[in-house]
């Protein structure tokens, strides 16, 4: 699905417009002008981000620093977002690999804090935010790797979903997976879209009607990671398997683009006569309560 979603991002401008516009693009740059890495290597620094860039490898590694648990607020988001719309522009950088300087979490998913009690108008710019940063990471011509190092439930998942590859510390006190159901919340369509081109129909099913969250090794069963590490590993194993990814020519990678893009937009298409449908069938309701 990443790659599809980059494929049509290279290919489509029709498409890449309906995503922009859905992603409301260009927010996050309103707010602060990208800059280009001059340097060999050089570090940039959000509050809430940081940035290490070796330009020799061509490989950059975004930690995220929001404690206590890296919750996704709409002002983190937009970090993460400027964050990667800076590397994305600089073309030397052509692998990122996300990982969180915080003890014991990858990241707790969406703030729960920024949903609850707030305007209109910060719910809509907090979820276009969401959609902004899972179309970012799911679009990114850079290869990404999710150094999972910590639980990451719910919005947490979403985030090393779109990454290429997920490597996680092999913790049993850790767990990921989307958890919303637990929470009383349904998993908006994409959400459950990602988890099933990541572990599968069936395996998806599960996790979403039960809200299940994962120890690291039945996530690495069930596909959800790819690879299980010692804690003090994870950071230096996902720096050495994006060697192995940079190794294969990009050409490659676009022609499983297309095998993906094909599926995504059958997809896209069931769940637009899906919404169509539920519609209808709310009308339907609605029209049999009047009379
Ligand atoms: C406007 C929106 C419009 C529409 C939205 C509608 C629907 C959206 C539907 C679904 C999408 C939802 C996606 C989500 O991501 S919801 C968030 C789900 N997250 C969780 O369930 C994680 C909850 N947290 C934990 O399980 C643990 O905190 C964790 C394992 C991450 C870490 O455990 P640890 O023991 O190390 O720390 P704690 O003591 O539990 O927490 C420390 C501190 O952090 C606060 N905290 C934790 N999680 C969150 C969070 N998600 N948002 C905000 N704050 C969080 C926690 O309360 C503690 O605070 P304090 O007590 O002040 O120290």
């Amino acid at each position: 699905m990443k790659m599809a979603l980059r494929a049509c991002l290279r290919t489509k401008p029709g498409l890449t417009a309906l995503l922009s516009q859905l992603s409301c693009s260009g927010h996050a740059a309103a707010r602060r002008a990208p800059a280009l890495v001059a340097q060999r290597s050089s570090s940039s620094t959000s509050q809430k981000i940081k940035v290490d860039f070796d330009q020799s490898s061509g490989v950059a590694v975004m930690h995220m620093q929001s404690p206590p648990v890296n919750s996704l607020s709409l002002e983190f988001l937009t970090d993460v977002c400027i964050a990667l719309e800076k590397l994305e522009m600089d073309k030397s950088c052509r692998g990122l690999v996300v990982t969180s300087s915080q003890p014991k979490v990858f990241s707790a998913g969406l703030d729960i804090l920024d949903m609850y009690g707030k305007s209109p108008e910060h719910c809509a710019e907090f979820w276009k935010a969401v959609q902004e940063m899972w179309l970012k990471f799911y679009g990114s011509n850079m290869i990404t790797i999710a150094a999972v190092n910590g639980s990451s439930p719910a919005g947490g998942c979403l985030l090393s979903m779109t990454c290429d590859y997920r490597i996680m510390a092999d913790n049993p006190r850790y767990s990921i997976g989307l958890n919303e159901t637990k929470l009383g919340i349904v998993a908006p369509f994409w959400f459950k879209d990602t988890m099933v081109n990541t572990v599968g129909h069936r395996a998806t099913e599960m996790a979403l009607q039960l809200g299940l969250l994962y120890s690291p090794a039945e996530a690495l069963k069930i596909g959800l990671v790819d690879q299980l590490v010692h804690e003090d590993q994870v950071l230096t194993t996902a720096t050495e398997t994006m060697t192995k990814w940079l190794a294969i020519p990009g050409i490659l990678n676009i022609s499983y683009t297309c095998h993906f893009f094909h599926l995504w937009c059958c997809n896209l298409v069931c769940t637009i006569c899906s919404c169509v449908c539920q519609v209808i069938a709310a009308k339907k309701i609605h029209l049999s309560q009047d009379f």
